[in-house]
């Protein structure tokens, strides 16, 4: 990492005494020797002969080389003449993350390239599992964390966490290395490498990517389904589509149907989707997480107005995920470091889905996100009486909740794993839900079957039950909606969100069993008595009547109206982009 600190200035001394001609240390070697000869401990070790004679013949230019610029620049000594370069104040850099192309290449081979190259490689991949073994979460954490800070410029390592990623000492030059053009390594962010090695789907499984440009986590589950099966990967932009296209066939993806689409208008029960089984929902976020930005500290992310929009997008894109008939799995994942993008969507998720449970994001990593009763997660913005005075009081359920979520959902981020900040849930279908209870859901009213009530109650109790079979009666409505087209979804959607939350109620549950449970909750506080109903949903509703206007638009004759609508979506989703993460 001192090698690193001192780069520019190593740099200009090798460049001015010709150091780089010679041919007897690799470019790794000669920064790291020159670092030990001018600023740390010298080259009298009894191991460094060799090092010794490769820079033996420019080390007196060397000398007089640094003796003169610190003269010139004003320095009396290395720390000061780091100050004088503007180096000092550099916080530690971020290690360069490397993902694997299963599909092109294996870990060995990569990593018998870069030795070849002249790079040290401190721990093989042959090694980790030996390493990790016995060891519960914590250890691996601050074993990968001794390991990472221990790492020197041109040192690279394995993953401890994901078998097909390699670290490499920051600022290591990979953007124009051969293995990188060639998509045989892909340079992404380790927290990125996630989402799909949770997901994990098995070999011939259909998968959905549901926001998939760039395209960095479709290759991923290609890789991970050995090119088999079918991942249907959409994007509603159009320029990141075709990326994402180029992406499928430069990094050798052969399984993947890539389509320009909003995915919030994929028909779920398309026969096309009926083998669906896993899907990989990684929406636009604030993208406050991302280390390089830093905006977050600025607070430019933070609007409220914002992160409520985007988690109306987010809230979305995951529900809809959840319609897919043969679903068993979906991921979720964020690069933002707020609440209202992570723990609050999974949360309102939960609630409205009561056939999902969640799932423990990666055993072995030990960084979780922070319970809501104890505030300053670094990064956020959020604090206690926040979180629950912005959303309804969940009283016993929130408790629940918060303990799952902490415990079982993944946060990383710089300062602990030198990652930019993520988050990932992992959302499983219980197996009390079969298909069939699914689709029998929708000719059920409440309080008609009091077996299938008593079966959903073992996931949220009597109270918020209203609620949720409220939700789960919207969703199975837009499913028949969408069979007959268009204009049957707009209308569907219109009642669901143009009307009251009575008038919406009435049309979805029995008579009685609602006035039954409305009479119940008028004894609570009004912002205590709903999981999610039309203001939770406020975000989502906004986001509705965009689309809705749309579809209204697109339902008339007039051509021209049609490509400026869609036009008008893209935009505003655009606008959302303008801070998106790659
Ligand atoms: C965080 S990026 C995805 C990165 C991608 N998963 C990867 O790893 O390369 C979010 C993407 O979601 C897309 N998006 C946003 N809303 C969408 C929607 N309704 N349907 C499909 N894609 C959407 C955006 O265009 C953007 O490309």
């Amino acid at each position: 990492m001192e090698t690193q600190r001192y780069l520019p200035i190593i740099e200009k001394l090798i460049e001015e005494t010709g150091a780089h001609e010679s041919n007897m240390l690799s470019d790794c070697l000669l920064r790291v020797v020159t670092y030990e000869l001018l600023f740390g401990k010298g080259l009298g070790g009894r191991d460094a002969g060799s090092f010794r004679k490769g820079i033996r013949p420019y080390q007196r230019k060397m000398k007089d080389a640094l003796k003169k610029l610190k003269e010139d620049m004003g320095a009396s000594n290395g720390k000061e003449l780091l100050e004088k370069f503007g180096l000092q104040a550099k916080e530690d850099p971020m290690p360069r993350w490397v993902r694997v192309n299963l599909l092109k290449t294996t870990v060995q081979e990569v990593e018998d390239i870069f030795i070849a190259d002249g790079c040290i490689c401190i721990l093989s991949w042959k090694a980790v599992d030996d390493l990790v073994r016995g060891k519960d979460a914590k250890a691996i954490s601050s074993l990968m964390d001794e390991y990472i800070t221990s790492l020197q410029p041109w040192q690279f390592m394995s993953d401890l966490h994901l078998p097909d990623v390699l670290v490499f000492s920051p600022a290591t030059p990979l953007f124009k290395h051969h293995l990188t053009l060639d998509k045989k390594i892909i340079l992404m962010d380790k927290a990125s490498c996630i989402p799909a090695r949770v997901l994990s789907p098995p070999r011939d499984s259909h998968v959905v990517d549901a926001c998939a440009a760039p395209g960095n986590k479709t290759n991923h589950l290609s890789c991970i389904m050995q090119n088999t099966g079918k991942v249907f990967a959409f994007d509603l932009d159009q320029k990141r589509t075709e990326t994402l296209k180029a992406m499928v066939e430069k990094s050798g993806s052969t399984n993947v149907e890539a389509q320009c689409a909003d995915f919030l208008e994929i028909d779920p029960t398309d026969p096309k989707y009926a083998k669906v089984t896993h899907i990989l929902t990684d929406p636009s976020c604030s993208g406050s997480g991302i280390v390089s930005r830093k905006d977050h500290l600025t607070g430019e992310t933070t609007s409220r107005t914002r992160l409520k929009l985007l988690r109306g997008l987010q809230l979305r894109i995951l529900n809809h995920a959840m319609l897919f008939p043969a679903v068993e799995r979906v991921i979720y994942s964020t690069c933002s470091v707020h609440r209202e993008e992570n723990e609050e969507v999974v949360w309102r998720i939960l609630e409205a889905n009561p056939e999902f449970d969640l799932e423990t994001v990666l055993p072995s990593w030990h960084h979780r996100p922070t319970k809501a009763s104890s505030r300053n997660e670094e990064g956020e913005d959020q604090n206690e009486e926040e979180y629950y005075e912005t959303d309804v009081n969940y009283s016993h359920l929130r408790e629940k909740l918060d303990e799952e979520i902490t415990r079982k959902c993944l946060r990383a981020s710089f300062n602990v794993d030198k990652t930019n900040g993520f988050f990932v849930a992992l959302f499983k279908k219980s197996r009390n839900f079969s298909n069939e209870t699914r689709q029998g859901e929708g000719e059920h009213t409440v309080g008609e079957d009091e077996t299938q009530e008593g079966e959903v109650e073992g996931n949220c109790k009597d109270d918020e039950y209203a609620e949720v079979e409220q939700v789960k009666e919207d969703r199975s409505k837009l499913m028949d909606a969408s069979e007959h087209g268009l204009d049957a979804t707009t209308k569907s959607k219109k009642r669901r969100f143009s009307g009251s939350a009575e008038e919406d109620s009435s049309l979805i549950k029995g008579e009685n069993s609602l006035k039954k449970k409305k009479k119940k909750r008028k004894k609570d506080k009004t912002r205590d008595q709903s999981i999610l109903n039309e203001d939770d949903f406020g975000d989502v509703k906004q986001f509705d009547h965009s689309l809705e206007d749309a579809k209204v638009t697109l339902t008339s004759d007039d051509a021209d109206n049609d490509v400026d609508v869609k036009a008008d979506v893209v935009v505003r989703d655009k606008e959302e982009e303008a801070t998106r993460f790659d």
